[in-house]
């Protein structure tokens, strides 16, 4: 079974309990809309989504006493675009109140990441919230993404549509997705190649479509390497997490288109 298979089962698990505790429309947090693909695709330096994680499969621990407000502050100061919030808790120490939390302090669009099988989670973004959910090609059937996307779409939350191979890559194109995230670790070896995001590019239009890169961002030559592919934005958790100077790190991940 890979870490995917036994996430989902966890989900599984998780989604059920939700159901008989949890009543859309409990939180309604309040908040200005901001569309991260119309701000994305006009801009002029690299768009940053900067992730809270404080753990994950791969890496173990990355920073488990971060205090996710104070973070995602800095993270609006220097300059992103989006913050991204890990909200699974069994595999990424992540949680609905950290995403709370961030919503409370920043005015930015705010990406719940988490592995979404069903509505009452959307809800439960919107509830919180959050502006954009993640959907990832891998994790469910076509069909079962089509209705989550339509889903998103009805609530007005736009979708980060994850791929990360051919087949993925298709599957989002005949569902429509505007934003494409080519992540570039593989979710079943952990393997991270930015060479992925270079070789599906070349399938993407991406005048129309706005294409973000994910995982493995270190460097500004990493960034500089990915841009000739038509990415706008890039997602960055460990370095951002691990780094000593958050200013210094968005000065040099955020090169000019
Ligand atoms: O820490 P990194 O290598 O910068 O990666 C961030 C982000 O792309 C990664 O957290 C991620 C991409 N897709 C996901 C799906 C679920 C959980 C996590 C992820």
């Amino acid at each position: 079974m890979t870490i995917l298979d036994e996430i989902l089962q966890e989900k599984e698990k998780e989604v059920s309990q939700l159901k008989t505790t949890y009543k859309p429309g409990q939180y309604q947090a309040s908040y200005e809309k901001r569309s991260m693909y119309d701000t994305f695709m006009t801009s002029e330096t690299m768009n940053i989504i900067a992730e809270i994680k404080r753990a994950s499969p791969s890496k173990g621990i990355i920073n488990e006493g971060v205090n996710p407000a104070e973070q995602a502050k800095q993270y609006e100061s220097y300059g992103a675009g989006v913050i991204s919030v890990l909200t699974d808790t069994p595999f990424f120490k992540g949680t609905m109140e950290d995403l709370q939390a961030v919503r409370e302090v920043v005015k930015l669009p705010i990406l719940n990441k988490d592995f979404v099988i069903d509505e009452i989670q959307i809800d439960r973004a919107k509830d919180y919230g959050a502006s954009v959910i993640l959907l990832i090609a891998a994790a469910l059937p076509k069909a079962r993404l089509a209705e989550l996307y339509a889903y998103a779409q009805e609530n007005d939350l736009e979708v980060l549509f994850e791929v990360h191979n051919e087949e993925e890559l298709a599957v989002a194109k005949e569902i429509g997705a505007n934003i494409i995230g080519i992540n570039n670790r593989n979710l079943k070896t952990f393997e991270v190649d930015l060479a992925v995001t270079e070789r599906l590019a070349t399938q993407i239009d991406t005048n129309e479509i706005l294409l973000i890169s994910e995982s493995g961002f270190r460097t500004a030559d990493d960034v500089e390497r990915i841009k000739q592919s038509g990415v706008k934005g890039i997602l960055v958790g460990e370095t951002m997490m691990r780094s000593g100077d958050l200013q210094q790190t968005f000065s040099e991940l955020s090169v000019r288109l």
